[in-house]
């Protein structure tokens, strides 16, 4: 049977190999994501989930195996080629301008569809300034869908934290993706901001038809948001199924004995 187009799932890794000096980040991993599919992974500090967004992403090339986005082969694309076929993504960090305002931050998110450079801007006065009229547009768009109204032309570097990390969504959003990574999404966030974010990433999934690979510690929001789980220990899947058939797998407790609780 050939798989084709919608059918396709937007993302595959297969037996994904990679190594520092010696250190297995990742050994075998393979998976799939489903286009409408909200996927996570999880597993114990140093289990390897960050080296898989970071394969993912472009910014590590693996030793061995097979990264398809989007039915491509991208193990060969550098990061800003992976970024500009649709692959979006936030960290751990919040990585913003906190001297350029909201909206500022945004349209610096949609830059990768702004086709001109200094001197085509100079030359074509007009059509730079329809794109630039655009990318604003896109800006206030998201302004709405994530509630950032009171916020807009605030710098970001005086908004609370978990403003500040929905303004990086909302950057990875200004992107227009067609997959987005979510690095530890509430990392470091209170229990209504948590609630937010929760929010507004099944908001993204079912309104905005976005894929979404989540890496998160919080088991809560793992259980409550994701279509199905990955769960890694030692640069290893070793449990792949719905939040709660990962949850009870035995292997998933015995990973995290020690750790962090699962409930
Ligand atoms: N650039 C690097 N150089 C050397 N070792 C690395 C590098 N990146 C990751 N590693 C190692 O690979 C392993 C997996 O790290 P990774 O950051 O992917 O784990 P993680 O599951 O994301 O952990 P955490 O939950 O703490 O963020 C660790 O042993 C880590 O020390």
């Amino acid at each position: 049977m050939t798989v084709t187009g919608q059918d396709r799932p937007i993302v595959e890794l297969d037996d994904v190999h990679l190594a520092f000096a010696g250190v297995k980040a990742i050994s075998g991993i393979s998976f799939h994501v489903g286009r409408r599919e909200l996927f996570a992974i999880i597993g114990p500090n140093g289990a390897g989930k960050t080296s898989i967004f970071n394969v993912l992403s472009g910014v590590y090339r693996p030793n061995q195996g097979t990264v398809r986005f989007d039915g491509t082969d991208v193990l060969r694309r550098r990061p800003h080629a992976i970024a500009e076929l649709g692959v979006a993504r936030t960290f751990q960090n919040i990585e913003l301008f906190a001297n350029l305002t909201v909206i500022d931050n945004l349209m610096l998110g949609r830059h990768t569809h702004i086709s001109y450079g200094v001197p085509a801007a100079l030359a074509w006065f007009g059509r730079a300034r329809r794109a630039e009229l655009a990318a604003r547009a896109a800006a206030e768009d998201i302004v709405d869908f994530l509630e950032l109204e009171a916020w807009r032309t605030y710098p970001v570097g005086l908004l609370p934290y978990g403003v500040q990390k929905r303004v990086e969504l909302g950057r990875a959003l200004a992107m227009q993706p067609k997959l987005l990574l979510l690095d530890e999404p509430v990392a470091g966030m209170n229990l209504e901001e948590t609630e937010d974010m929760a929010r507004f990433v099944l908001d993204i999934r079912d309104e905005l038809d976005i894929p979404i690979i989540m890496v998160e510690h919080d088991m809560g929001l793992v259980m409550d948001l994701a279509d199905r789980v990955m769960a890694v220990d030692f640069g290893e899947a070793i449990a792949t199924g719905t939040p709660s058939e990962v949850q009870s797998h035995p292997d998933v407790i015995s990973a995290y004995l020690g750790q962090e609780s699962m409930s």
